[in-house]
């Protein structure tokens, strides 16, 4: 059969609309499609949304949301725009993988509480460490979680990690002073890995401490890299970074051992002393790999958040003011040159600067999870393999949880948020193993601030 030019013309044009839409709604065939034929026993559905292109999913609008209109939780709100309310899901396809969004209260609950069905998704678990805290399941994570959190969250330590952060914090706002203009974030990561290098394995700055920061550099830029294992990837980069950083605790380790118990009684003592109910310690390895992983999990959202704190303060000099005079009648009547977590508990206008800064800081936007079995919330379907992210900054930006959300106001805390509505931590058996560690830190770090500096 011979097809003019004419009608050549005619096919494609006519052809393209549709090949258009195929496109549109590649994902929603290839994910979405099977699963509505196959019908959930109870009658549950897939939760609304659009799925967008081959491989890209909804990527682009993402971006777009992110990186152009710097409006991230307008994603959110499209969506809502679009689908309704329902129970705060939507599905979409992100990241290469079919994903559930999650933004409401209840359902975030639903997922960090059923952690048997929802599990973390790191994807190179060999750089975090197989045997650290955030790679493990079950039994193995409430075993270990009660060795970290024994070390850096309870009431004991948390005393002893209060005294030793404040000298550096001191010294590192007194050369801040000094520098006039300095960029807040490079100086909150150098204060910050000064006190982590001491507390951790009782470092001092130095050449070696500036090796180990480059190290966990390189290290985290490799987790959710591509594990692409050829020389120039990220992967490869962050997996010689891990080799090297190990090499260097592992020496840290063999000295300890030979050390009298609780000679510097720093975080690496911590985690090798400790024992659990029946007697058992951590092993070499487990050491190691929960040292690495606390590091990652506590280096850059300690730093973070002090970061915002200045930047809070600066814009809302009334908050400075009363933060001062709380904090100058604590600086009266403290004993000591430095203040004590007692002391802490009873600043309440910093606790509430605190908390403020870490709702509107948001600092971890997002938690993701895999599926390990199909779930399903208030007759919506989360199907098995597909990923979750749990989008909790939407909460903290949400007027119908906060009121005039993206202003500083630390007075909002007079009151107790609505349930549910504050997850900065997450929730359920994964919640931040580190809350009140950096509470502690940044506390302190706002105390000597506000009664020495404008
Ligand atoms: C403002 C600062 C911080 C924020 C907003 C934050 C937030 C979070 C969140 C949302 C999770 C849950 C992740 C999940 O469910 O998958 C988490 C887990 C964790 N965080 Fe933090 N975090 C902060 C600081 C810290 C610090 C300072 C440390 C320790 C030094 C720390 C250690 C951890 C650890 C070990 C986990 C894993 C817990 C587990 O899997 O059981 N975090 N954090």
């Amino acid at each position: 059969m011979d097809i003019s030019n004419g009608e050549l013309v005619a096919l494609v044009w006519g052809g393209l609309p549709l090949l258009g839409l195929l496109l549109w709604w590649w994902n929603d065939l290839w994910y979405a499609l099977p699963l509505k034929l196959r019908h959930s026993p109870t009658g549950a559905k897939l939760p609304p949304g659009h799925m967008g292109l081959p491989f890209l999913g909804e990527i682009l609008t993402f971006l777009w949301y992110f990186k152009i209109l710097r409006r991230p939780d307008d994603f959110i709100n499209a969506k809502r725009a679009k689908y309704g309310d329902g129970v705060g899901m939507y599905r979409t396809h992100l990241f290469g993988s079919p994903t559930i969004i999650t933004c409401f209260p209840g359902v975030n609950k639903f997922v960090f509480q059923s952690d048997e069905t929802f599990i973390p998704d790191w994807p190179n678990v060999d750089i975090v460490g197989s045997s650290s805290i955030v790679s493990v399941h079950g039994k193995s994570h409430t075993r270990l979680r009660r060795f970290v959190e024994n070390v850096i969250n309870r009431p004991d330590p948390l005393r002893r990690i209060a005294q030793r952060v404040q000298p550096r914090m001191v010294a590192a706002l007194e050369s801040w002073a000094h520098k006039g203009r300095f960029k807040a974030y490079d100086e909150a990561k150098k204060v910050t890995f000064e006190n982590i290098g001491n507390l951790f394995v009782s470092l001092e700055p130095g050449p070696l401490l500036d090796t180990i920061d480059n190290l966990f550099d390189g290290l985290v830029k490799g987790i959710r890299a591509h594990p692409l294992n050829i020389p120039g990837s990220a992967y490869h980069h962050a997996r010689q970074c891990r080799k090297k950083l190990e090499d260097i605790f592992r020496v840290e380790l063999e000295k300890k051992k030979t050390q009298k118990e609780g000679v510097t009684n720093d975080l690496m003592d911590g985690l090798m002393q400790i024992k659990d109910d029946e007697g058992n310690r951590l092993n070499d390895q487990e050491v190691l790999d929960n040292i690495v992983s606390i590091v990652i999990a506590g280096y850059s959202s300690t730093s973070l958040s002090k970061m915002w704190a200045l930047y809070y303060l600066a814009k809302y000099p009334n908050v400075l003011q009363k933060l001062r005079e709380e904090n100058m009648v604590v600086s009266k009547n403290k004993t000591g040159e430095f203040i004590t977590s007692d002391d802490v508990s009873k600043m309440k206008y910093t606790n509430k600067v605190v908390e403020e800064t870490i709702r509107l800081a948001n600092i971890a936007a997002f938690v993701f999870r895999l599926t390990t079995k199909e779930a399903e919330y208030k007759g919506y379907r989360i199907p098995k393999d597909w990923r979750v992210i749990v989008w909790i900054r939407y909460l903290h930006t949400n007027p119908e949880n906060f009121d005039d959300p993206m202003c500083f106001n630390p007075d909002r805390w007079n009151e107790p948020s609505k349930p549910g509505t504050y997850q900065v931590f997450g929730g359920g058996s994964r919640i931040c193993a580190g809350n009140m560690l950096v509470r502690i830190q940044l506390a302190t770090f706002l105390h000597h601030l506000s009664i020495g500096y404008k």
